[in-house]
Protein backbone atom coordinates (compact mmCIF):
# COMPACT_ATOMS: atom_id res chain seq x y z
CA UNK A 1 0.00 0.00 0.00
CA UNK A 2 2.62 2.58 1.00
CA UNK A 3 4.49 2.10 -2.04
CA UNK A 4 1.31 2.29 -4.23
CA UNK A 5 1.08 5.36 -2.53
CA UNK A 6 4.83 6.41 -3.20
CA UNK A 7 4.71 5.00 -6.98
CA UNK A 8 1.39 7.42 -7.55
CA UNK A 9 3.27 10.66 -6.03
CA UNK A 10 6.05 9.21 -8.32
CA UNK A 11 4.20 8.66 -11.16
CA UNK A 12 2.01 12.41 -10.91
CA UNK A 13 2.65 15.96 -11.38
CA UNK A 14 0.32 16.29 -8.71
CA UNK A 15 1.64 17.74 -5.76
CA UNK A 16 1.09 15.79 -2.70
CA UNK A 17 -0.36 18.31 -0.69
CA UNK A 18 -3.15 18.70 -3.45
CA UNK A 19 -3.66 14.91 -2.98
CA UNK A 20 -4.17 15.06 0.62
CA UNK A 21 -6.63 18.07 0.02
CA UNK A 22 -8.09 16.57 -2.21
CA UNK A 23 -8.11 13.31 0.12
CA UNK A 24 -9.49 15.05 3.32
CA UNK A 25 -12.00 16.77 1.40
CA UNK A 26 -13.40 13.45 0.99
CA UNK A 27 -13.01 12.04 3.92
CA UNK A 28 -15.01 14.78 5.43
CA UNK A 29 -18.04 14.55 2.55
CA UNK A 30 -18.47 10.82 3.27
CA UNK A 31 -18.58 12.14 6.76
CA UNK A 32 -21.00 14.72 6.01
CA UNK A 33 -23.21 11.79 4.66
CA UNK A 34 -22.76 9.74 7.17
CA UNK A 35 -24.70 11.54 9.30
CA UNK A 36 -27.96 9.48 9.66
CA UNK A 37 -30.83 11.49 7.89
CA UNK A 38 -33.60 13.72 10.27
CA UNK A 39 -36.49 12.16 12.23
CA UNK A 40 -39.78 13.98 10.73
CA UNK A 41 -40.25 15.29 14.54
CA UNK A 42 -36.55 16.89 14.62
CA UNK A 43 -36.52 20.50 14.19
CA UNK A 44 -35.81 21.41 10.78
CA UNK A 45 -32.29 21.74 9.24
CA UNK A 46 -30.96 24.82 7.56
CA UNK A 47 -27.96 23.85 5.47
CA UNK A 48 -25.14 26.02 4.75
CA UNK A 49 -25.12 27.69 1.48
CA UNK A 50 -21.66 26.48 0.44
CA UNK A 51 -20.39 23.02 1.48
CA UNK A 52 -18.95 23.02 5.42
CA UNK A 53 -20.37 26.69 5.75
CA UNK A 54 -21.22 26.17 9.20
CA UNK A 55 -18.01 24.76 9.93
CA UNK A 56 -16.26 27.26 8.34
CA UNK A 57 -18.67 29.89 10.05
CA UNK A 58 -17.89 28.61 13.26
CA UNK A 59 -13.87 28.65 12.54
CA UNK A 60 -14.78 32.54 11.93
CA UNK A 61 -16.92 34.05 14.14
CA UNK A 62 -16.80 31.45 16.97
CA UNK A 63 -19.16 32.21 19.35
CA UNK A 64 -21.03 35.15 17.50
CA UNK A 65 -21.44 32.17 15.03
CA UNK A 66 -24.87 30.65 15.84
CA UNK A 67 -26.09 34.32 16.42
CA UNK A 68 -25.26 35.66 13.09
CA UNK A 69 -26.89 32.86 11.39
CA UNK A 70 -30.17 33.16 13.68
CA UNK A 71 -30.54 36.80 12.70
CA UNK A 72 -30.91 35.68 9.03
CA UNK A 73 -32.71 31.95 10.47
CA UNK A 74 -36.21 33.23 11.86
CA UNK A 75 -37.35 29.82 12.67
CA UNK A 76 -37.85 29.09 16.52
CA UNK A 77 -36.11 25.98 16.57
CA UNK A 78 -33.92 24.50 14.01
CA UNK A 79 -31.10 22.04 13.24
CA UNK A 80 -27.46 22.23 12.25
CA UNK A 81 -24.64 19.74 11.39
CA UNK A 82 -21.59 20.15 12.92
CA UNK A 83 -18.99 17.60 12.81
CA UNK A 84 -21.25 14.60 12.22
CA UNK A 85 -23.61 15.77 14.66
CA UNK A 86 -26.82 17.49 15.50
CA UNK A 87 -26.67 21.04 17.11
CA UNK A 88 -29.93 22.48 17.74
CA UNK A 89 -30.21 26.13 17.92
CA UNK A 90 -33.36 27.47 19.66
CA UNK A 91 -34.47 31.08 18.96
CA UNK A 92 -38.11 31.45 20.87
CA UNK A 93 -38.06 32.45 24.96
CA UNK A 94 -40.84 29.49 25.41
CA UNK A 95 -39.18 26.78 24.19
CA UNK A 96 -35.89 27.82 26.19
CA UNK A 97 -37.59 27.79 29.31
CA UNK A 98 -38.63 24.27 28.30
CA UNK A 99 -35.02 23.51 28.41
CA UNK A 100 -33.92 24.95 31.40
CA UNK A 101 -37.18 23.33 33.19
CA UNK A 102 -35.29 19.93 32.57
CA UNK A 103 -32.19 19.58 33.36
CA UNK A 104 -31.85 16.09 33.34
CA UNK A 105 -32.44 15.48 29.93
CA UNK A 106 -30.69 19.15 29.04
CA UNK A 107 -27.49 19.25 31.43
CA UNK A 108 -24.84 21.53 31.22
CA UNK A 109 -22.87 19.32 33.47
CA UNK A 110 -21.51 17.60 30.91
CA UNK A 111 -19.79 20.34 29.32
CA UNK A 112 -18.52 21.94 32.76
CA UNK A 113 -17.23 18.50 33.97
CA UNK A 114 -14.95 18.23 30.69
CA UNK A 115 -13.61 21.81 30.14
CA UNK A 116 -12.61 22.04 34.11
CA UNK A 117 -11.01 17.90 33.70
CA UNK A 118 -9.27 19.27 30.59
CA UNK A 119 -7.97 22.38 32.25
CA UNK A 120 -7.06 20.46 35.49
CA UNK A 121 -5.87 17.23 33.87
CA UNK A 122 -8.64 15.03 35.60
CA UNK A 123 -8.90 11.73 33.68
CA UNK A 124 -10.57 8.34 34.52
CA UNK A 125 -12.29 7.43 37.50
CA UNK A 126 -11.04 10.63 38.92
CA UNK A 127 -13.28 12.43 36.86
CA UNK A 128 -16.08 10.32 37.68
CA UNK A 129 -15.82 10.66 41.38
CA UNK A 130 -15.09 14.54 41.42
CA UNK A 131 -17.60 15.73 38.75
CA UNK A 132 -20.33 13.40 38.04
CA UNK A 133 -21.03 10.14 39.67
CA UNK A 134 -21.92 9.59 43.38
CA UNK A 135 -18.57 8.88 45.49
CA UNK A 136 -17.92 6.63 47.35
CA UNK A 137 -20.56 4.92 49.84
CA UNK A 138 -23.33 6.46 47.46
CA UNK A 139 -22.10 9.58 48.69
CA UNK A 140 -23.58 12.75 46.39
CA UNK A 141 -20.88 13.52 44.16
CA UNK A 142 -18.39 16.83 44.67
CA UNK A 143 -20.55 18.50 41.51
CA UNK A 144 -23.46 17.87 43.61
CA UNK A 145 -22.30 19.46 46.73
CA UNK A 146 -20.42 22.22 44.99
CA UNK A 147 -23.29 23.05 43.63
CA UNK A 148 -25.28 23.73 46.55
CA UNK A 149 -22.97 25.23 48.48
CA UNK A 150 -22.19 27.69 46.21
CA UNK A 151 -26.04 28.22 45.61
CA UNK A 152 -26.20 28.62 49.34
CA UNK A 153 -23.74 31.24 50.26
CA UNK A 154 -24.38 33.40 47.06
CA UNK A 155 -28.25 33.49 47.71
CA UNK A 156 -29.29 36.68 49.57
CA UNK A 157 -28.21 36.02 53.26
CA UNK A 158 -25.46 36.52 55.94
CA UNK A 159 -22.47 34.87 54.08
CA UNK A 160 -23.64 37.06 50.83
CA UNK A 161 -23.78 40.37 52.80
CA UNK A 162 -20.02 39.84 54.34
CA UNK A 163 -19.10 39.13 50.97
CA UNK A 164 -20.42 41.88 49.75
CA UNK A 165 -18.90 44.11 52.54
CA UNK A 166 -15.34 42.65 51.83
CA UNK A 167 -15.70 43.61 48.33
CA UNK A 168 -16.62 47.10 48.86
CA UNK A 169 -13.88 47.54 51.68
CA UNK A 170 -11.51 46.66 49.51
CA UNK A 171 -13.10 48.80 46.61
CA UNK A 172 -13.31 51.51 48.81
CA UNK A 173 -9.14 51.54 49.50
CA UNK A 174 -8.77 51.65 45.89
CA UNK A 175 -11.01 54.99 45.90
CA UNK A 176 -9.03 56.57 48.80
CA UNK A 177 -5.49 55.80 47.01
CA UNK A 178 -6.29 58.13 44.09
CA UNK A 179 -4.43 61.28 43.92
CA UNK A 180 -7.03 64.07 44.72
CA UNK A 181 -5.41 66.62 42.12
CA UNK A 182 -5.90 64.14 39.62
CA UNK A 183 -5.07 60.55 38.78
CA UNK A 184 -3.82 59.02 35.17
CA UNK A 185 -4.99 55.66 34.19
CA UNK A 186 -5.99 53.95 31.35
CA UNK A 187 -9.80 53.12 32.23
CA UNK A 188 -10.34 49.56 30.74
CA UNK A 189 -7.24 48.16 32.86
CA UNK A 190 -7.54 50.38 35.86
CA UNK A 191 -11.17 49.13 36.52
CA UNK A 192 -10.37 45.95 35.66
CA UNK A 193 -7.52 45.69 38.32
CA UNK A 194 -9.39 47.81 40.78
CA UNK A 195 -12.25 45.66 41.07
CA UNK A 196 -10.51 42.40 40.44
CA UNK A 197 -8.57 43.32 43.70
CA UNK A 198 -11.91 43.60 45.37
CA UNK A 199 -13.68 40.78 44.04
CA UNK A 200 -10.48 38.81 45.47
CA UNK A 201 -10.88 40.29 48.67
CA UNK A 202 -14.35 39.46 48.93
CA UNK A 203 -13.96 35.76 48.28
CA UNK A 204 -10.33 34.93 49.57
CA UNK A 205 -10.10 37.26 52.12
CA UNK A 206 -8.09 40.21 52.92
CA UNK A 207 -5.11 38.68 53.11
CA UNK A 208 -4.86 37.25 49.66
CA UNK A 209 -2.03 36.14 46.79
CA UNK A 210 -2.95 39.21 44.88
CA UNK A 211 -2.54 41.64 47.42
CA UNK A 212 1.17 40.10 47.85
CA UNK A 213 1.98 39.86 44.38
CA UNK A 214 -0.30 42.17 42.42
CA UNK A 215 1.34 41.36 39.34
CA UNK A 216 -0.91 38.04 39.55
CA UNK A 217 -3.86 40.28 38.25
CA UNK A 218 -2.35 40.29 34.78
CA UNK A 219 -1.82 36.44 35.36
CA UNK A 220 -5.53 35.91 35.88
CA UNK A 221 -6.41 37.63 33.18
CA UNK A 222 -4.01 35.89 30.81
CA UNK A 223 -5.42 32.95 32.04
CA UNK A 224 -8.66 33.72 31.80
CA UNK A 225 -8.11 34.95 28.05
CA UNK A 226 -6.19 31.64 26.91
CA UNK A 227 -9.04 29.46 29.15
CA UNK A 228 -10.42 27.92 25.38
CA UNK A 229 -7.29 27.56 24.08
CA UNK A 230 -6.05 25.76 27.62
CA UNK A 231 -9.16 23.75 27.24
CA UNK A 232 -8.45 22.28 23.92
CA UNK A 233 -4.91 21.37 25.19
CA UNK A 234 -3.09 21.21 21.95
CA UNK A 235 0.69 22.15 22.79
CA UNK A 236 -0.71 24.68 25.27
CA UNK A 237 2.74 26.02 26.68
CA UNK A 238 2.91 27.72 22.43
CA UNK A 239 0.03 28.05 21.75
CA UNK A 240 -1.47 29.65 25.18
CA UNK A 241 1.82 30.44 26.76
CA UNK A 242 0.80 33.72 28.56
CA UNK A 243 -2.23 31.79 30.05
CA UNK A 244 -0.34 28.54 30.76
CA UNK A 245 2.18 30.76 32.72
CA UNK A 246 -0.26 32.45 34.29
CA UNK A 247 -2.16 29.85 35.33
CA UNK A 248 1.38 28.15 36.84
CA UNK A 249 1.72 31.19 38.90
CA UNK A 250 -1.39 31.16 40.36
CA UNK A 251 -1.70 27.71 41.18
CA UNK A 252 1.14 27.76 43.20
CA UNK A 253 0.48 31.24 45.01
CA UNK A 254 -3.44 29.92 45.84
CA UNK A 255 -1.57 26.73 47.31
CA UNK A 256 0.73 28.63 49.14
CA UNK A 257 -2.39 30.47 50.58
CA UNK A 258 -4.07 27.50 51.61
CA UNK A 259 -0.82 25.94 53.09
CA UNK A 260 -0.48 29.36 55.60
CA UNK A 261 -4.21 28.87 56.52
CA UNK A 262 -5.16 31.95 55.04
CA UNK A 263 -8.37 30.42 53.88
CA UNK A 264 -9.56 31.03 57.39
CA UNK A 265 -10.10 34.43 56.91
CA UNK A 266 -11.76 33.55 53.10
CA UNK A 267 -15.30 34.14 52.74
CA UNK A 268 -18.64 31.51 53.75
CA UNK A 269 -18.44 30.23 50.19
CA UNK A 270 -14.75 29.92 50.16
CA UNK A 271 -14.41 28.07 53.21
CA UNK A 272 -17.52 25.68 52.24
CA UNK A 273 -15.86 24.71 49.08
CA UNK A 274 -12.85 23.76 51.10
CA UNK A 275 -14.87 21.53 53.46
CA UNK A 276 -16.82 19.93 50.62
CA UNK A 277 -13.15 19.53 48.55
CA UNK A 278 -11.76 17.97 51.75
CA UNK A 279 -14.78 15.71 52.44
CA UNK A 280 -14.33 14.67 48.68
CA UNK A 281 -10.72 13.71 49.38
CA UNK A 282 -9.77 16.63 47.65
CA UNK A 283 -5.66 17.73 47.94
CA UNK A 284 -4.67 20.93 48.81
CA UNK A 285 -3.41 21.38 45.12
CA UNK A 286 -6.55 20.73 44.04
CA UNK A 287 -8.71 22.52 46.08
CA UNK A 288 -6.01 25.66 45.19
CA UNK A 289 -6.87 24.88 41.76
CA UNK A 290 -10.47 24.37 41.93
CA UNK A 291 -10.72 28.25 44.08
CA UNK A 292 -8.37 29.43 40.74
CA UNK A 293 -10.66 28.09 38.32
CA UNK A 294 -13.70 29.45 40.96
CA UNK A 295 -12.24 33.15 40.78
CA UNK A 296 -12.23 33.05 37.14
CA UNK A 297 -16.11 32.23 37.04
CA UNK A 298 -16.16 35.30 39.48
CA UNK A 299 -14.53 37.83 37.58
CA UNK A 300 -15.28 36.73 33.76
CA UNK A 301 -18.27 38.68 33.23
CA UNK A 302 -18.61 41.03 36.06
CA UNK A 303 -15.68 43.13 35.56
CA UNK A 304 -15.89 43.40 31.81
CA UNK A 305 -19.90 45.08 32.82
CA UNK A 306 -18.97 47.34 35.36
CA UNK A 307 -16.14 48.55 33.27
CA UNK A 308 -19.12 48.69 30.44
CA UNK A 309 -21.63 50.48 32.56
CA UNK A 310 -19.42 53.22 33.65
CA UNK A 311 -17.89 53.98 30.10
CA UNK A 312 -22.04 53.97 28.73
CA UNK A 313 -22.72 56.66 31.75
CA UNK A 314 -19.66 59.15 31.32
CA UNK A 315 -20.16 58.89 27.87
CA UNK A 316 -23.66 60.73 28.44
CA UNK A 317 -23.60 64.61 30.58
CA UNK A 318 -27.54 64.36 31.37
CA UNK A 319 -27.45 60.56 32.07
CA UNK A 320 -24.23 60.89 34.41
CA UNK A 321 -25.83 64.13 36.01
CA UNK A 322 -29.34 62.94 36.60
CA UNK A 323 -27.67 59.78 38.01
CA UNK A 324 -25.69 61.91 40.75
CA UNK A 325 -28.83 63.81 41.72
CA UNK A 326 -30.24 60.09 42.03
CA UNK A 327 -27.10 59.39 44.55
CA UNK A 328 -27.68 61.95 46.34
CA UNK A 329 -30.48 60.64 48.67
CA UNK A 330 -28.39 57.52 49.33
CA UNK A 331 -25.09 59.49 50.01
CA UNK A 332 -24.18 60.19 53.86
CA UNK A 333 -21.38 62.62 54.65
CA UNK A 334 -20.09 61.16 58.41
CA UNK A 335 -17.41 63.62 60.45
CA UNK A 336 -16.13 60.99 62.75
CA UNK A 337 -13.13 62.64 65.36
CA UNK A 338 -12.81 65.21 63.07
CA UNK A 339 -12.85 62.66 59.79
CA UNK A 340 -14.89 63.41 57.39
CA UNK A 341 -15.94 60.34 55.10
CA UNK A 342 -18.50 60.35 52.51
CA UNK A 343 -20.70 57.41 52.57
CA UNK A 344 -22.81 55.43 50.09
CA UNK A 345 -25.15 52.77 50.81
CA UNK A 346 -25.16 50.17 47.99
CA UNK A 347 -28.44 48.23 49.63
CA UNK A 348 -30.55 51.27 49.59
CA UNK A 349 -29.46 51.48 45.41
CA UNK A 350 -32.56 49.56 44.35
CA UNK A 351 -35.09 51.53 46.58
CA UNK A 352 -34.02 54.58 45.41
CA UNK A 353 -31.83 54.92 42.12
CA UNK A 354 -34.63 53.50 39.30
CA UNK A 355 -32.40 55.27 37.03
CA UNK A 356 -28.94 53.46 37.80
CA UNK A 357 -31.22 49.82 38.70
CA UNK A 358 -32.61 50.74 34.84
CA UNK A 359 -29.09 51.73 33.22
CA UNK A 360 -27.63 47.84 35.20
CA UNK A 361 -30.60 46.28 33.58
CA UNK A 362 -30.21 47.97 30.23
CA UNK A 363 -26.35 46.71 30.41
CA UNK A 364 -27.45 43.40 30.77
CA UNK A 365 -29.66 43.20 28.42
CA UNK A 366 -27.39 44.80 26.00
CA UNK A 367 -23.86 43.20 26.43
CA UNK A 368 -24.56 39.89 28.51
CA UNK A 369 -25.67 37.89 25.37
CA UNK A 370 -23.95 34.20 26.10
CA UNK A 371 -24.77 31.39 23.62
CA UNK A 372 -25.62 28.75 26.61
CA UNK A 373 -25.10 25.15 25.91
CA UNK A 374 -27.15 21.93 26.99
CA UNK A 375 -26.14 18.45 26.14
CA UNK A 376 -28.93 16.41 25.43
CA UNK A 377 -28.73 13.01 27.37
CA UNK A 378 -31.72 11.13 26.43
CA UNK A 379 -34.11 11.80 23.48
CA UNK A 380 -36.41 13.88 24.44
CA UNK A 381 -39.97 16.03 22.88
CA UNK A 382 -39.87 19.57 24.00
CA UNK A 383 -43.45 21.41 23.47
CA UNK A 384 -45.16 18.40 22.50
CA UNK A 385 -43.32 18.99 19.17
CA UNK A 386 -40.10 18.92 18.36
CA UNK A 387 -37.57 15.59 19.31
CA UNK A 388 -34.18 16.64 20.33
CA UNK A 389 -32.12 13.72 20.24
CA UNK A 390 -29.85 12.04 22.91
CA UNK A 391 -25.95 12.73 21.99
CA UNK A 392 -26.58 16.12 20.67
CA UNK A 393 -26.25 19.73 21.50
CA UNK A 394 -28.25 22.90 22.40
CA UNK A 395 -27.03 26.23 21.49
CA UNK A 396 -29.46 29.25 22.79
CA UNK A 397 -28.15 32.53 21.18
CA UNK A 398 -30.06 35.02 23.92
CA UNK A 399 -27.95 37.71 21.58
CA UNK A 400 -31.42 37.27 19.55
CA UNK A 401 -33.77 37.17 22.46
CA UNK A 402 -32.08 39.92 23.95
CA UNK A 403 -32.47 41.97 20.50
CA UNK A 404 -35.49 41.11 19.29
CA UNK A 405 -38.37 44.16 18.38
CA UNK A 406 -40.96 41.96 18.57
CA UNK A 407 -39.75 41.68 22.17
CA UNK A 408 -38.27 44.76 22.85
CA UNK A 409 -39.76 47.32 20.38
CA UNK A 410 -38.17 49.49 17.36
CA UNK A 411 -35.22 50.94 19.52
CA UNK A 412 -33.91 47.44 20.82
CA UNK A 413 -30.60 47.21 18.66
CA UNK A 414 -29.35 50.68 20.92
CA UNK A 415 -28.81 50.95 24.75
CA UNK A 416 -31.81 52.93 26.35
CA UNK A 417 -30.66 53.64 29.93
CA UNK A 418 -34.73 54.10 30.90
CA UNK A 419 -35.89 51.44 29.21
CA UNK A 420 -36.54 49.26 32.56
CA UNK A 421 -37.75 52.50 34.12
CA UNK A 422 -41.35 51.88 34.13
CA UNK A 423 -43.11 50.73 37.42
CA UNK A 424 -45.43 47.57 37.46
CA UNK A 425 -48.12 49.58 39.13
CA UNK A 426 -48.36 52.31 36.19
CA UNK A 427 -48.85 50.12 33.06
CA UNK A 428 -51.02 49.17 31.00
CA UNK A 429 -52.61 45.65 30.41
CA UNK A 430 -50.74 45.40 26.72
CA UNK A 431 -47.15 47.31 28.31
CA UNK A 432 -47.83 44.42 31.06
CA UNK A 433 -48.23 41.62 28.51
CA UNK A 434 -44.92 43.06 26.53
CA UNK A 435 -43.11 43.12 29.80
CA UNK A 436 -43.90 39.19 30.54
CA UNK A 437 -42.73 38.58 27.25
CA UNK A 438 -39.31 40.70 28.34
CA UNK A 439 -39.28 38.88 30.95
CA UNK A 440 -39.33 35.44 29.37
CA UNK A 441 -36.78 36.77 26.19
CA UNK A 442 -34.42 38.42 29.04
CA UNK A 443 -31.68 35.60 30.27
CA UNK A 444 -28.05 37.59 30.80
CA UNK A 445 -27.13 35.06 33.40
CA UNK A 446 -28.41 31.98 32.01
CA UNK A 447 -31.46 29.72 33.30
CA UNK A 448 -32.78 26.80 35.51
CA UNK A 449 -31.04 24.79 37.39
CA UNK A 450 -27.87 26.74 36.45
CA UNK A 451 -28.73 29.92 36.67
CA UNK A 452 -25.62 31.91 37.78
CA UNK A 453 -25.50 31.96 41.33
CA UNK A 454 -23.30 35.09 40.86
CA UNK A 455 -26.16 37.67 39.73
CA UNK A 456 -26.71 39.17 43.32
CA UNK A 457 -23.11 39.42 43.53
CA UNK A 458 -22.47 40.79 40.52
CA UNK A 459 -25.03 43.62 40.57
CA UNK A 460 -23.52 44.78 44.39
CA UNK A 461 -20.43 44.92 42.56
CA UNK A 462 -21.13 46.59 39.22
CA UNK A 463 -23.67 49.02 41.22
CA UNK A 464 -21.16 49.81 44.06
CA UNK A 465 -18.09 50.82 41.42
CA UNK A 466 -20.26 52.84 39.30
CA UNK A 467 -21.92 54.69 41.83
CA UNK A 468 -19.06 56.15 43.78
CA UNK A 469 -17.16 56.47 40.40
CA UNK A 470 -20.08 58.75 39.56
CA UNK A 471 -21.09 60.30 42.39
CA UNK A 472 -17.07 60.92 43.80
CA UNK A 473 -15.00 61.97 40.52
CA UNK A 474 -14.97 63.82 37.41
CA UNK A 475 -13.47 61.33 34.79
CA UNK A 476 -12.16 62.71 31.24
CA UNK A 477 -10.03 61.86 28.39
CA UNK A 478 -6.39 63.17 29.05
CA UNK A 479 -6.42 64.32 25.62
CA UNK A 480 -9.06 66.85 26.37
CA UNK A 481 -11.79 64.65 23.72
CA UNK A 482 -14.96 64.04 24.48
CA UNK A 483 -15.44 60.57 26.31
CA UNK A 484 -17.04 57.80 23.84
CA UNK A 485 -17.45 54.65 24.84
CA UNK A 486 -14.79 52.04 23.02
CA UNK A 487 -15.35 49.15 20.44
CA UNK A 488 -16.07 45.85 21.68
CA UNK A 489 -14.18 42.68 21.44
CA UNK A 490 -15.58 40.08 19.62
CA UNK A 491 -17.33 37.72 22.34
CA UNK A 492 -14.67 34.65 23.33
CA UNK A 493 -16.32 31.02 23.68
CA UNK A 494 -17.95 30.59 26.78
CA UNK A 495 -18.08 34.44 27.93
CA UNK A 496 -21.18 36.73 28.25
CA UNK A 497 -20.23 39.97 28.24
CA UNK A 498 -17.38 40.99 25.97
CA UNK A 499 -14.11 42.57 26.48
CA UNK A 500 -13.05 46.08 25.51
CA UNK A 501 -11.09 46.14 22.49
CA UNK A 502 -8.34 49.06 23.07
CA UNK A 503 -7.93 51.59 26.22
CA UNK A 504 -8.85 54.74 26.94
CA UNK A 505 -6.40 57.18 28.68
CA UNK A 506 -8.38 59.70 31.34
CA UNK A 507 -8.17 61.68 34.14
CA UNK A 508 -9.73 60.76 37.80
CA UNK A 509 -10.05 63.47 40.31
CA UNK A 510 -12.27 63.57 42.99
CA UNK A 511 -14.56 66.31 42.75
CA UNK A 512 -13.98 69.53 44.31
CA UNK A 513 -16.44 69.47 47.20
CA UNK A 514 -15.22 66.19 48.31
CA UNK A 515 -11.11 67.05 48.83
CA UNK A 516 -10.79 66.12 52.17
CA UNK A 517 -13.09 63.68 52.16
CA UNK A 518 -12.57 59.87 52.66
CA UNK A 519 -14.87 57.81 50.68
CA UNK A 520 -16.45 54.27 52.52
CA UNK A 521 -19.75 52.15 51.99
CA UNK A 522 -21.94 51.40 54.61
CA UNK A 523 -21.08 47.94 55.78
CA UNK A 524 -23.07 45.58 57.59
CA UNK A 525 -26.51 45.88 56.45
CA UNK A 526 -28.65 42.74 55.05
C1 LIG B 1 -22.63 40.34 35.25
C2 LIG B 1 -21.93 39.34 35.72
C3 LIG B 1 -22.19 37.89 35.41
C4 LIG B 1 -22.81 37.33 34.32
C5 LIG B 1 -23.40 38.05 33.12
C6 LIG B 1 -22.81 35.90 34.52
C7 LIG B 1 -23.36 34.99 33.63
C8 LIG B 1 -23.40 33.61 33.84
C9 LIG B 1 -24.00 32.66 32.93
C10 LIG B 1 -24.67 33.03 31.61
C11 LIG B 1 -23.85 31.43 33.46
C12 LIG B 1 -24.32 30.10 32.84
C13 LIG B 1 -25.78 29.85 33.19
C14 LIG B 1 -26.46 28.81 32.36
O1 LIG B 1 -25.82 28.07 31.59
O2 LIG B 1 -27.71 28.72 32.44
C15 LIG B 1 -23.15 31.59 34.72
C16 LIG B 1 -22.82 30.55 35.57
C17 LIG B 1 -22.08 30.70 36.72
N1 LIG B 1 -21.66 31.89 37.29
FE1 LIG B 1 -22.02 33.74 36.57
N2 LIG B 1 -22.19 35.60 35.71
C18 LIG B 1 -21.80 36.79 36.30
C19 LIG B 1 -21.17 36.95 37.52
C20 LIG B 1 -20.80 35.92 38.36
C21 LIG B 1 -20.18 36.10 39.65
C22 LIG B 1 -19.85 37.46 40.29
C23 LIG B 1 -19.97 34.85 40.17
C24 LIG B 1 -19.37 34.44 41.49
C25 LIG B 1 -19.26 35.21 42.54
C26 LIG B 1 -20.46 33.88 39.19
C27 LIG B 1 -20.42 32.51 39.34
C28 LIG B 1 -20.99 31.61 38.45
C29 LIG B 1 -20.96 30.16 38.65
C30 LIG B 1 -20.32 29.41 39.82
C31 LIG B 1 -21.66 29.58 37.57
C32 LIG B 1 -21.94 28.09 37.32
C33 LIG B 1 -23.32 27.79 37.92
C34 LIG B 1 -23.79 26.36 37.83
O3 LIG B 1 -23.34 25.62 36.94
O4 LIG B 1 -24.66 25.98 38.63
N3 LIG B 1 -20.96 34.58 38.11
N4 LIG B 1 -22.90 32.93 34.93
Amino acid sequence: MTSAITDFFRDTEVSPLIVLSIATGLVLLCWQFAFTGLDPREPPEVKASIPFGHHLGMLWYKAEYVTILSRKVKLPIYTIRILGSRMYIIRSPELIQKIFANPKAFTFDTFASTAVGRLLNISGPDMKILLQEPGPENRPSYSYDNHNITHATLTPSTALSQLNDSFQTRLAKSFNAIDPAGTVVYLHQWSRDVVTHAACAAILGPDNPYEDDPSLIKALWDFETDLVLLILRILPSVTASKGYQGRARLTSAYLKYHNAGLWKQGSALLQGRRNIGKNHGFTDTQIAEWDLLFTIAAVTNAIPISFWMLSYILADHELASSVREELKSIVRIKVVDGVSTCEIDPVLIRGHCPLLVSIWEELLRFTSQPTLGRYVTSDTIINNEYLLKAGSVVQIPTGITHSDSSFWGSDASILNPRRFLKKDEKLSKEDREEKKLQSRAFTPFGGGKNLCPGRHAAANETLSFVSMMIYAFSIENKDGTQFKVIEAAPRAFGASVPKAEKDVEVVIKLREELRGVKLAFATGRE
